[in-house]
């Protein structure tokens, strides 16, 4: 496989998507998005209040994100994204846009290869009590601490045949960056 144009890094509330993809980016002098800038406001108002987000909310979001990024790399644009990405089928629609999305019954689809996104995803994950201690230090975000089980529910960690790693929420920063940029060096 050709080397990925993009890394996804994901995992729940407070695993330290941002953090990391912000600085991985900045390494890495790729453009650098975070998925919660793009949350309409009605999904930040939900979350806002203690509601997780559902399917519904999710998904228009998702296909926005893949959209922008499709963009980006078909003109040689390389990118990082912060993005809880929980599910598989999420992350389906981060690559492959509307066309990763379940089908409704009665729906069918052309039988035309979608264009993709080829994501490295770097799933951080840790235990509940240590991202739930993070999240109860960081200050002025308007995620609630409390929707952290939700996110632990609804949580599918990526398995094969995606293209991921797992990393640990225990390792410091300048680990976890290591860790990345050495994996990219071997695709
Ligand atoms: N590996 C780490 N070690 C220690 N603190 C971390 C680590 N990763 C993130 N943090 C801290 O945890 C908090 C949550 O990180 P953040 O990047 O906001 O997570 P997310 O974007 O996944 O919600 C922040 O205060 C951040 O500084
Ligand atoms: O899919 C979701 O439920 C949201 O994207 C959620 O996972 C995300 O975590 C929030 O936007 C809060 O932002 P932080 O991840 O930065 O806490």
């Amino acid at each position: 496989m050709a080397a990925p144009g993009a890394l996804l890094v994901m995992g729940v509330s407070g695993s330290g998507k941002s953090t990391v993809g912000a600085l991985l980016a900045s390494e890495l002098g790729w453009k650098f998005y975070d998925a919660d800038d793009y949350h309409p406001k009605e999904n930040r108002m939900k979350m806002e209040k203690g509601i997780p987000l559902n399917d519904q909310d999710r998904i228009p979001w998702l296909c926005n994100l893949h959209d922008i990024l499709l963009r980006d790399v078909t003109s040689g644009q390389h990118v990082v994204l912060a993005c809880s990405a929980l599910k598989k089928t999420y992350r389906d629609i981060l690559i492959r846009g509307k066309n990763g999305a379940p089908l409704k019954s009665g729906e069918s689809r052309k039988e035309e290869k979608p264009a993709e996104v080829q994501f490295l995803v770097v799933h951080l994950s840790g235990s509940f009590e240590v991202i739930s201690g993070r999240l109860h230090q960081r200050k002025d975000h308007f995620m609630p601490p409390a929707l952290l089980q939700s996110q632990f529910d609804t949580l599918e960690p990526p398995s094969p045949p995606e293209n991921f790693i797992q990393i640990s929420v225990d390792k410091s920063l300048s680990e976890i960056v290591a860790v990345i940029m050495e994996t990219l060096k071997m695709k």
